[in-house]
């Protein structure tokens, strides 16, 4: 179907509003690995997407973007308080663009979030605009755990809880770093921070029922009866008034920055700066993401690494199939709570230095 099609439709169809889905999760938690499994799993130009990053370089963007085209990186800042506005004009561009044929039909949005963010100011944002409550509905929240931290990251960071109240789904990811004592007694955690939502574990879904999370219809009475407890610390629903305060929650002292290097990296070297640096300072740096050119090649061509840290845990490196742009610099992106960039920067120009030579790192 066109989009002007859709837009000439009887009122009774007008009516029916595009389902959105909100995809959150505390930092590092598995939100994109979800999303590229959904986008693998179904038809081409199903769902458009929405990424917002905390952090200067879009690194999810270059990992969807293979898959998703159409991918819209929202500026960065947190999508619940700072760039609101952002999600407002973004989400009216993409159905505009629908609307007159310049992308694909899609039948649902999806946004991930920061992992930092809260997700009820999203639902004041859609409903509280006319334009948007017209065309959309916040249709369901999933937000993934990490079983591998969940227990630690609960007792640190209220965001952790405010998007596991905010849950219709909580898909539970690395439970194969957890063991099944420390599984069982998060997944009574969550029923009890959350009975009204649905529970699965990420390694138990194939592609279809990766699809069918974002399919399925909602249950909204879930754990609705009995009357669920509400949890002491949720601040979710706190947003959730569908009127548009001007409300910005606070991130402590918690940053990003982003690291640039013009060289290639011996990757066993590298990684044992890295883990020295997790070592030292893995309380205070909740997630390092980059993309690194240690010189390897195969099939078409050169091919990045992509490296994954969350917390004190540096998760296998992932060879991409080939560099996602034209910029072949290696890319490290850091989000720390407490941890200034020139401490990381020093640590990382003494090493280099130590391993070759003194040429710098460039910080973006
Ligand atoms: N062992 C294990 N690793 C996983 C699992 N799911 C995701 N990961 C890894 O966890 C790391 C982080 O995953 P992402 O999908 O990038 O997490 P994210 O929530 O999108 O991260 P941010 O966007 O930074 O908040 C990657 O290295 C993934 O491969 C899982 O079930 N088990």
């Amino acid at each position: 179907m066109t989009a002007r099609r859709t837009r000439t439709t009887k009122p009774a169809a007008r009516r029916q509003r595009l389902p959105v889905a909100v995809l959150t999760g505390f930092l590092g938690a598995g939100k994109t690995s979800l999303l590229r499994r959904l986008l693998a799993a179904e038809a081409a130009g199903r769902t458009a997407v929405l990424v917002n990053e905390f952090g200067e370089v879009g690194i999810d963007q270059l990992l969807v973007s293979p898959i998703a085209p159409d991918i819209v990186l929202l500026e960065s800042g947190c999508i619940c308080c700072r760039i609101r506005g952002e999600l407002k004009d973004a989400l009216v561009d993409l159905l505009d663009a629908r609307a007159e044929g310049r992308l694909p039909p899609f039948e649902r949005i999806v946004i991930e979030t920061t992992g930092l963010a809260e997700p009820g100011p999203i639902h004041s944002t859609l409903a509280a605009d006319p334009l948007l409550a017209n065309q959309v509905v916040l249709e369901r929240v999933v937000a993934v755990i990490d079983a591998g931290n969940a227990q630690e990251t609960h007792g640190r960071r209220p965001e952790w809880l405010a998007q596991v109240a905010a849950a219709d789904i909580i898909a539970l990811a690395k439970t194969d770093l957890a063991t099944a004592a420390q599984a069982g007694a998060l997944r009574a955690l969550l029923a009890q921070l959350n009975p009204g939502a649905a529970l699965v574990e990420t390694a138990e879904l194939d592609g279809p029922a990766v699809a069918a999370l974002f399919d399925r219809p909602v249950d909204r009475t879930a754990g609705l009866l009995p009357a669920a407890p509400a949890p002491k610390r949720h601040r979710a629903r706190d947003h959730d008034h569908g009127h548009d305060h001007a409300h910005e929650h606070e991130h402590g002292a918690v940053t990003s920055f982003t690291l640039v290097l013009d060289r290639k990296l011996d990757w066993t070297a590298f990684g044992v700066w890295l883990s020295a640096l997790l070592h030292w300072h893995g309380d205070r740096i909740l997630r390092v993401k980059g993309i690194l050119d240690t010189g390897t090649t195969g099939g078409e061509g050169e091919r990045p690494l992509l490296l994954n840290g969350v917390q004190h845990t540096i998760h296998p490196p992932e060879h991409l199939p080939a560099w996602p742009g034209s910029d072949r610099r290696s890319r490290l992106v850091f989000i720390t709570d407490g941890l200034e960039r020139a401490t990381v920067e020093r640590s990382l120009a003494a090493w280099l230095a130590a391993a070759t030579g003194p040429k710098r790192a460039r910080s973006a």
